[in-house]
């Protein structure tokens, strides 16, 4: 680990004086990364440990992932805990209500461009309910080009763009980590707790900013030097030491 940040205080001793909120992201946080999506290694009980952890919190805990929360579900099993997927642009409760406002999907026309750019150029695309990524993993030659076409289309269709691990992507204006922490904590269970975002990612530096905002603290996991991040741990192995999952 590069970053100059120290790792957390234990689980239980954060939680030990208020309750806490746990909000973690996925992808090179709670699995490691894979060269491609679909890639991935999920541990076929890892549902069933975040459920665990979840209870030991009184419900407190959330998934907040860039991945649509079908994705996420077809890697981990119907997700039983609050959730939100599209980088926060579609938020759950545990009972699979509807959390703060869901913008539409993209424009039809968008999506074609896009495919069509995907196509043309070697990007591997990734449809989402709320919003499109390009991924270049295979090739990180391609990331100029692809941020330049996306930030046209964005600019065109007001759209916003996201930067992640060899990845690019469009969603539609508002939405983010941030606004998915903030509406999650002003629901039970969460309400009056202090929360806690763990993430790897720059998408994740939103929501570690809301929980400081929110009087709880942002824990930065792996090399990504980190603006928002009080604390850090190394890696996903850590984040599950850390979590006891
Ligand atoms: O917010 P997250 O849960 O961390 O999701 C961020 C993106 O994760 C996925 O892409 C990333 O992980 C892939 C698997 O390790 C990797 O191949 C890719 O290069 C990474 O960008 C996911 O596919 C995206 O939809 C998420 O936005």
């Amino acid at each position: 680990m590069t970053q100059d940040l120290p790792s957390p205080p234990r689980l239980e001793t954060l939680a030990a004086d208020k309750p806490i909120s746990l909000f973690l992201d996925f992808d090179g946080t709670l699995v490691d990364i894979a060269p491609t999506p679909d890639a991935i290694e999920v541990p076929s009980d890892l549902l069933d440990k975040l459920a665990a952890l979840a209870e030991r919190h009184d419900g407190r805990v959330a998934l907040v992932s860039g991945r649509a929360i079908d994705d996420l579900e077809g890697h981990l099993g119907r997700v039983t805990l609050a959730c939100a997927g599209s980088h926060g642009s579609h938020c759950r409760d545990a009972d699979g209500g509807v959390v703060g406002d869901v913008p539409g999907a993209l424009a039809e026309d968008v999506l074609d461009e896009v495919s069509n750019f995907a196509a043309a150029e070697g990007f591997s695309r990734e449809d989402k309910a709320h919003g499109v990524a390009l991924h270049y993993r295979s090739d990180p030659s391609l990331e100029n080009r692809g941020l330049a076409f996306a930030q046209k289309l964005a600019e065109r269709h007001e759209l916003q763009v996201k930067r992640g691990k060899r990845v690019i992507e469009l969603t539609a204006r508002g939405g983010g980590k941030a606004d998915a922490v903030r509406a999650f904590m002003e629901t039970e269970p969460f309400k009056g707790s202090h929360p806690v975002f763990v993430g790897d990612d720059v998408t994740d530096e939103d929501g570690m900013r809301a929980a400081t905002d929110l009087g709880g603290v942002g824990i930065a996991v792996g090399e990504r030097p980190s603006e928002n991040a009080k604390y850090a741990l190394a890696n996903p192995a850590a984040v599950h030491q850390w979590l006891g999952l």
